[in-house]
């Protein structure tokens, strides 16, 4: 292959991503938002901002200019936190040619318009470019990714060679990438998993028990399929990878960001306070929001995310949201 790759965002993700491609002997260039990583990057060929401890592979090179990551690539991996991507579009818009093959890694839901990643694509960038879209999703702690431990994800596209072309791009021996024609579905799953995996942190946080986390992960998924359906996506993509994979890993594993701040929320920690001392991005802070007030737009029942952000923005206290969510009115299991 041949093929010049741009990767957008040199966080834990996009750096682990880029130096995938990078390995497999590809022409990477990886955009940093902050120029002192870029300048780190080049000296050590680390990223300690991000991603300490891993070794990024010679075909990889680091600029600060989005013209130099983005112009003449066949594909461009997007992985800013959800809540900049616009920003980030919108300055790459006039740098992009038709027909490259955009890769969105981003799992969130705008705040402002309520908007998924493809869907902002397609509100900022001119439609010749937008039509190549894709997403790739599942459970993938970037460590572990890194660490080339083996990883399941999907690659979905409304257009099938599309994600057969991400598809083929991204799988390693020990990477190994799925296709799918839901976009929607698995936009979904990757952004609400974000929030359920709060709910599950809080829970551990109080110090509750497997029964718990076992019901969150379940009806968790639910909720998340209900509101996908109301969307157009398709009930089975919530039983793959974008859906219960992710979220099992994210509800149970200890490198999720988005378990970690629940559980220090469950122990007592007020929210300005976690953030403060995170470098990170948790998007199931600010999707809980996007989340919450989807669910009212479109009237569709989302119990746990409602208390998820009635604890992270309303001031609700961890044990209250439990109790509330246990006495609720009985029913039927279904989704
Ligand atoms: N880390 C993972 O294991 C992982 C795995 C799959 C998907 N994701 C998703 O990838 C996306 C990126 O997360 P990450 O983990 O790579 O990031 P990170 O939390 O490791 O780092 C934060 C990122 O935000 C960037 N940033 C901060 N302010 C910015 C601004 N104003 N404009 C542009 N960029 C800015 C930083 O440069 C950095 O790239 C998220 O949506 C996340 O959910 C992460
Ligand atoms: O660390 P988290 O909670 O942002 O989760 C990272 C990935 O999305 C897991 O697939």
């Amino acid at each position: 292959m041949s093929e010049r790759i741009g990767v957008i965002g040199a966080g834990s993700w996009g750096t682990t991503l880029a130096n995938l491609l990078a390995r497999k002997g590809l022409d990477v260039t990886l955009w940093a938002y902050e120029a002192e990583l870029v300048e780190e990057m080049r000296a050590t060929r680390v990223n300690s901002f991000f991603l300490p401890g891993i070794e990024l592979a010679p075909g990889l090179s680091f600029t600060n200019s989005l013209e130099e990551a983005a112009a003449r690539k066949d594909f461009l991996v997007l992985v800013s936190p959800s809540q900049v991507m616009r920003g980030v579009l919108a300055q790459l818009a006039p740098l992009l040619r038709a027909g490259v093959v955009l890769v969105n890694a981003s799992k969130g839901i705008e705040l402002d318009t309520l908007m998924t990643m493809d869907q902002v694509c397609a509100a900022v960038l001119p439609p010749e470019v937008a039509r190549c879209f894709s997403v790739l999703s599942g459970p993938s702690f970037a460590r572990e990714v890194s660490l080339e431990m083996p990883t399941a994800v999907v690659a979905a596209s409304g257009d099938a060679a599309v994600a057969a072309a991400v598809q083929r791009l991204f799988t390693t021996p020990s990477f190994r990438v799925y296709t799918n024609t839901d976009v929607v579905g698995v936009e979904i799953g990757g952004a609400l998993k974000n929030v359920i995996a709060v709910a599950a942190g809080i829970s551990d946080g109080l110090g509750l028990g497997h029964n718990t986390r076992a019901a969150l992960i379940t009806r968790g998924l639910a909720e998340m399929t209900r509101l996908g359906l109301s969307m157009g996506a398709q009930a089975e993509t919530f039983a793959g990878l974008a859906g219960m994979g992710d979220l099992v890993l994210t509800c149970t594993g200890d490198l999720s960001r988005n378990r970690t701040v629940g559980m220090k929320l469950g122990q007592g920690m007020k929210l300005a306070d976690i953030l403060g001392e995170m470098r990170m991005v948790a998007e199931g802070v600010k999707t809980a929001e996007s989340a919450y007030r989807l669910a009212r737009r479109t009237g569709v029942e989302m119990p746990i995310t409602e208390k998820v952000y009635q604890v992270l923005h309303e001031d609700k206290p961890a044990r209250q949201a439990v109790m509330e969510l246990m006495t609720r009115d009985l029913k039927a299991e279904r989704w």
